[in-house]
């Protein structure tokens, strides 16, 4: 089902700031969206709006057009149809997985629930497994009972609160990479919360981008990696950096950075210029030399931390055949793709 939200603000009692302010997206049926952002952005807040576990303060929240929450009016949480899985899954210990996944299919016979249950489990890998405790699993088929059981009941809204923060990296990624084929396959709408990019881009159709409450953008992984729509974005998703960029007066089209000049235009009223670590290149010929801080090997490449003669610190992707030692100077060239420019940072991060 379809969830939009519009000029949505939770603003907790005694607070000075909202938690969320004024936010708008919406989610079209099938999809996955994803929310991510630092920790405090307001993410879990947004959702537990979405399940009704919070009161809105302006705005509305609606689900397949039909407005469920706006200030004085909100569907009871349990009468919204939506699944939660939550990070640490809360299953019932004391019940095996066939009761905990039929937890919420009371309403149906014994022959239905039992054939749906059968149903769910074959889905998320765990066919059969009906008989075990919670305690009999391991973290990763906890992970899937939660999703079962979320599963089961057939909700028009999946939502997920970082389900995969108890797993190691590399059960994660498979996890999540699983997770994304069993919603498509359900044809779930599901809004999933995070702080880890990499997981929001194995996610997410749509990708929210919070901080401190605002929505800074709602797009998919590519646009917002390409086109960051703020300040904030374009250093939050893929570590970039922005450097302060002016107009150079004596040649028109051209920009001077820290890292010399570049040709591009510079839109009036910008005066900073994103680049990422593979735009950083060493250039044995170029005349400038920046400091090696620190270095760390990356399997692919070494991630140096450079400081400019500026001042300021730059990351750069080097090949692995590279030697300099840390306190060396590295000669480097500034080779930005597609140019992407911002006035103050600050102001637009804001
Ligand atoms: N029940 C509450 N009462 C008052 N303030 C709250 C409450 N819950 C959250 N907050 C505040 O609202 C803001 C947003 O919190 P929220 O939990 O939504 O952030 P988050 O992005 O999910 O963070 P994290 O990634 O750390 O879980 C924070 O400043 C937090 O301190």
């Amino acid at each position: 089902m379809q969830l939009t939200i519009d000029s949505l603000s939770v603003h907790y009692a005694g607070q000075t700031a909202p938690a969320v302010q004024d936010v708008s997206l919406s989610l079209p049926a099938g999809q996955i969206g994803v929310l991510l952002g630092p920790s405090g952005c307001g993410k879990t807040t947004l959702l537990r709006a979405v399940a009704g576990l919070e009161t809105v303060s302006a705005g509305s929240i609606a689900l397949a057009g039909e407005v469920i929450s706006r200030p004085g009016y909100a569907v009871a949480p349990e009468q919204r149809r939506m699944g939660m899985v939550f990070q640490d899954y809360a299953l019932f210990p004391h019940l095996d997985v066939g009761r905990n996944v039929a937890f919420g299919l009371q309403s149906l016979a014994k022959g239905e629930r039992q054939k749906r249950v059968a149903e769910v489990l074959e889905l998320v890998g765990l066919g059969g497994l009906e008989g075990r405790y919670p305690h009999e699993l391991s973290g990763g088929q906890q992970q899937r009972v939660a999703l079962a059981r979320a599963l089961a009941p057939r909700p028009q809204l999946l939502l997920l609160d970082e389900p995969f923060s108890n797993l190691d990296a590399g059960l994660r990624d498979r996890l999540a990479q699983e997770l994304r084929d069993i919603l498509r396959c359900h044809g779930t709408t599901a809004l999933l919360v995070t702080h880890d990019q990499h997981e929001a881009f194995a996610m997410g159709d749509r990708i929210g981008v919070l901080y401190q409450g605002r929505l800074q953008q709602w797009a998919d992984a590519a646009t917002l990696y390409r086109e960051p729509a703020t300040a904030f974005v374009a250093q939050f998703i893929g570590q970039g950096m922005l450097v302060p960029a002016l107009q150079d007066p004596s040649r028109s089209g051209w920009m001077q950075t820290p890292l010399g000049a570049i040709s591009g235009p510079l839109a009036a009223g910008d005066s900073c210029l994103l680049l990422r670590a593979h735009e950083i290149v060493h250039d044995a010929q170029s005349p400038l030399q920046a400091e090696l801080l620190h270095k760390a090997f990356r399997g692919s490449h070494w991630l140096y931390t450079l400081r400019l003669p500026t001042g300021e610190t730059v990351l750069a992707e080097m090949p692995t055949d590279m030697t300099h030692a840390v306190g060396e100077r590295v000669a480097l060239r500034a080779q930005p793709g597609q140019l992407v420019t911002f006035s103050d940072p600050v102001q637009k991060a804001a």
